[in-house]
């Protein structure tokens, strides 16, 4: 459904020049649900606004839906739908008006834009609400509303550009649901970009990793995670212990990665589980009262972390690069 390779795009603002996307080679087959994971300035919007025909890639060449990107991007537009960040609904439009709306651009009939449009609505639980300005309705209500206005054709392969950003968890997790029933029932191919951890892990597939510009990893979210050297574990005990628990946790079979932070021991173990036992009776030998433990799994944020040296949440702490609009295609 989607083969790239060496998509890039660079933008020149005042005489600097970002390369925001440095050369990706992306691959998506039929019926699969990929996550493009990354925070934020790392290239997502770039990517899915090259594939979706909205900006010309300085390099490199795609073909989406079966169409080159560079020689047929109408051929392109016809056989995707595409959900933009910020969506774009008229705010003083109806509901059911602005998919019809949306139909009639697409070429279809008034009857058939008003068929389609009764057939969304329901689809995506806005049959109550045709009749509301769309200013009115909650954010996850507008976001199925964004997704609606992007099926009108019925296209194959869709792109979602951060579709859950800003919502309440439980929008999120009925957004996701709407997502997956896309692909479940539609045979829908899903590309969506996010920063959410949680949602790429959930939803997708296969994720694709990208930082600054640049595909980091990619795989399935357990093989992604597999690729953590193991469970990390955190031992509470008192503050004048810390560096005596770190030198019995240091001398654990396999242990790695043991740093100390406030009243507290981390380290890696190839098994979590079993390194407990062993890791008890060692503190007791050695005197030091423990006040907590966990063990943890590696998380695709370990994956982050592996890679890149920096969490995927500091990097989502730091601001976004300012984004000036300038030789766009
Ligand atoms: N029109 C533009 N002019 C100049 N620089 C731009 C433009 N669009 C994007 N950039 C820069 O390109 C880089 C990648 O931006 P992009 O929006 O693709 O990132 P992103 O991963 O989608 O981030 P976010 O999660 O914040 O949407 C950033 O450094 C951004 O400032």
């Amino acid at each position: 459904m989607i083969r790239a390779r060496g998509l890039a795009r660079s933008f020149t603002a005042r005489g600097r020049t970002v390369e925001a996307v440095k050369g990706v080679d992306i691959d998506v087959a039929e019926g699969e649900l990929v996550g493009f994971l990354g925070p934020n300035g790392a290239g997502k919007t770039t990517t899915l606004r090259m594939l979706t025909t909205l900006l010309r890639p300085t390099a490199g060449e795609a073909t989406v839906g079966g169409c080159d990107l560079r020689t047929d991007p109408l051929g392109v537009r016809r056989r995707i739908g595409y959900v933009a960040q910020g969506g774009g609904t008229a705010p003083e439009c109806k509901v059911l008006e602005e998919i019809e709306l949306q139909g009639r651009l697409y070429g279809l009939s008034k009857t058939d834009a008003h068929r389609r449009g009764a057939e969304l609505t329901e689809q995506l639980d806005l049959s109550g609400l045709d009749q509301r300005l769309t200013k009115t309705l909650s954010g996850g209500q507008r976001r199925r509303l964004d997704i609606a206005l992007s099926l009108i054709h019925d296209p194959k392969l869709i792109f979602f550009d951060e579709p859950t950003t800003g919502l309440d968890p439980q929008s999120r997790a009925n957004l996701w649901e709407h997502t997956r029933r896309l692909r479940s029932e539609h045979g829908a191919t899903l590309f969506l970009t996010t920063h959410y951890l949680d949602e790429a892990d959930s939803l997708c597939d296969r994720i694709l990793v990208i930082d600054n510009g640049e595909i980091v990893a990619e795989g399935t979210p357990d093989s992604l995670k597999s690729r953590v050297s193991g469970d990390g574990v955190t031992v509470g005990v008192a503050e004048d212990s810390v560096s005596a628990a770190a030198e019995v946790a240091g001398r654990l079979p396999g242990a790695h990665e043991v740093t100390t932070v406030d009243g507290a021991v981390t380290f890696r173990v190839p098994r979590g589980d079993t390194a407990m036992p062993d890791l008890l009776r060692a503190l007791d030998a050695a005197g030091i009262a423990m006040t907590s433990i966990q063990v943890q799994r590696p998380t695709l944020d370990d994956v982050f972390l592996t890679l890149t040296g920096r969490s995927l949440r500091d990097a989502e702490q730091g601001p976004p690069a300012p984004k000036e609009a300038v030789h766009v295609a």
